[in-house]
């Protein structure tokens, strides 16, 4: 018998053979759709669009996944849970196929997923994904949905968001601004890089991936960042061997640029693994100073000292510890700047780990707020008086974010909330109509705003001795 994990029928061919073993490992062993889908597309040999097309059905699917099973349970009996895995994660995504990837004919879509379904399995689930998807085509997707539903309720199904979240978003950010979260949610993002600015100006890096082919511009969020259309994977450039960019969402450029810091200084990253804003606050330090990369996980040391060496950083010392053990593991050294980018829910990164909102639960919110705020005093502590502590993460959610901060504050009036940013940062928000009255020096990018991750920053200060 086949073991459930494993995708019968042997190596996947074609994209969406491809993206179905993609959606079957992540349903069946949890994994990450982002790094099965590139271990995947490694292994397969794509060419760039079969590659682009397997990757828009499994992060499609994923994302419209309570969308495709509402219509399913109607047609297919048993419905999710007596159905096949592969079976289901076939239907899913030929669903997904069928609905909103119209550029494929839907007989050929149709067809190539029965031809998929006696390949791995036999005539009958042949026969029954033929009946399904035929059923499916006959009958139209314009389904009205019923009249008098709630806001949640209707967006959780418009939109293809568990109804719990999005309820939050209403209560935290309004109906409309919940509905453009989701939407936003549901689009794919665009790749974007940071100049590393001791080896090219982005002005460099635009001018060269357009020379490759790609339609790059300078981003409108940060002043190192550059956005790209049809460039294909990023690290895969010689731009990125040569270490002259390092491929980063926009919103993420903006820790280093807020934390600011100046060259010969000591900078502590406590939460630093893969590197990406450790190697960026160096670049920004021109490698003169002390960067010490600290990660709880001992096998991520390799990551981010890789990065920096990629890079040509040498002010980059890597260690392993739990950052609550921080203090009492840098026995008595102060830094100028100290970032917690801390681990979260990362309800900001939906539209690259569409997972994350069928998983996720409000109990894992609280518990990472719990984690956070204590993760927050450890930090502090290793503030020198005058310095900088910079809070980050790549979530939505208030508790993780504004109210962590406001609990940190409450436990430690020798620091404040420091609105003094960068005007390379203020200016672009400013501009962008996003900067608040009264600006406190805390930040909540959603990604409807600029087409980023959702992310949060705050910047704070230690009172001078
Ligand atoms: C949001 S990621 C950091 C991303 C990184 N700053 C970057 O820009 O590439 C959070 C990191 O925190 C690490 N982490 C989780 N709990 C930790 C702890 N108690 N102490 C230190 N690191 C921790 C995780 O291993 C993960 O690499």
């Amino acid at each position: 018998m086949n073991k459930p994990n494993r995708l019968p029928g042997g190596k996947p061919q074609g994209a969406r053979e491809v993206a179905l073993g993609v959606l079957h490992g992540v349903e069946t062993r949890g994994a990450y759709s982002g790094l099965e889908l590139n271990q995947a597309l490694q292994a397969s040999g794509l060419s760039r669009p079969d590659a682009a097309l397997a990757t828009e059905l499994v992060y499609g699917t994923i994302q419209r996944l309570n969308t495709i099973d509402d219509e399913l349970s109607r047609r297919v009996k048993g419905w999710p849970g007596k159905v096949e895995p592969w079976v289901r994660s076939l239907l899913r995504l030929s669903y997904y196929q069928l609905r909103w990837l119209t550029r494929v004919p839907a007989h050929a879509a149709v067809d190539e997923a029965v031809r998929i379904a006696k390949k791995r399995g036999h005539a009958g689930i042949g026969g029954l994904v033929n009946g399904v998807l035929r059923g499916l085509l006959r009958d139209g997707f314009a389904r009205e949905l019923p009249t008098g539903l709630t806001a949640a309720k209707r967006i959780s199904l418009e939109q293809s968001h568990p109804e719990w979240l999005v309820t939050r978003w209403i209560a935290e950010y309004g109906e409309e601004t919940a509905e453009r979260i989701c939407e936003a949610n549901n689009t794919p993002p665009h790749a974007s890089a940071r100049a590393n600015r001791m080896k090219a100006t982005r002005e460099e890096i635009v001018a060269a991936l357009r020379s490759e082919g790609a339609e790059a511009s300078p981003s409108a969020l940060s002043a190192d960042g550059v956005v790209a259309e049809k460039a294909g994977n990023l690290v895969h450039t010689a731009l990125y061997k040569e270490g002259r960019m390092t491929v980063q969402d926009e919103s993420s450029m903006l820790v280093a640029a807020i934390a600011d810091p100046k060259p010969g200084m000591r900078v502590l990253d406590c939460c630093a693994a893969p590197g990406g804003k450790s190697t960026h606050l160096a670049e920004r330090m021109n490698d003169e100073g002390t960067l010490v990369a600290n990660d709880v996980h001992p096998h991520k040391e390799a990551l981010v000292r890789q990065q920096a060496d990629r890079l040509g950083l040498s002010c980059v010392r890597t260690m392993a510890a739990d950052a609550l053990e921080l203090p009492a593991k840098l026995g008595g050294q102060s830094f100028d700047v100290v970032l917690l980018d801390a681990p979260c829910s990362g309800l900001g990164v939906i539209r690259r780990k569409p997972e994350i909102k069928w998983n996720k639960t409000p109990d894992d919110i609280a518990s990472l707020a719990a984690l956070q705020e204590k993760l927050l005093d450890a930090s502090g502590f290793l503030v020198k008086p005058g310095g900088t502590l910079v809070y980050s993460t790549c979530t939505i959610a208030k508790e993780e974010n504004e109210q962590a901060v406001r609990t940190f504050l409450s436990r430690h009036p020798e620091f404040e909330l420091d609105a003094s940013w960068p005007p390379e940062v203020l200016e672009t928000l400013r501009e962008s109509g996003y900067l608040p009255d009264g600006f406190s020096g805390m930040l909540q990018l959603l990604p409807h705003m600029f087409g980023s991750d959702g992310f949060f920053i705050a910047r704070m200060r230690r009172q001078s001795a």
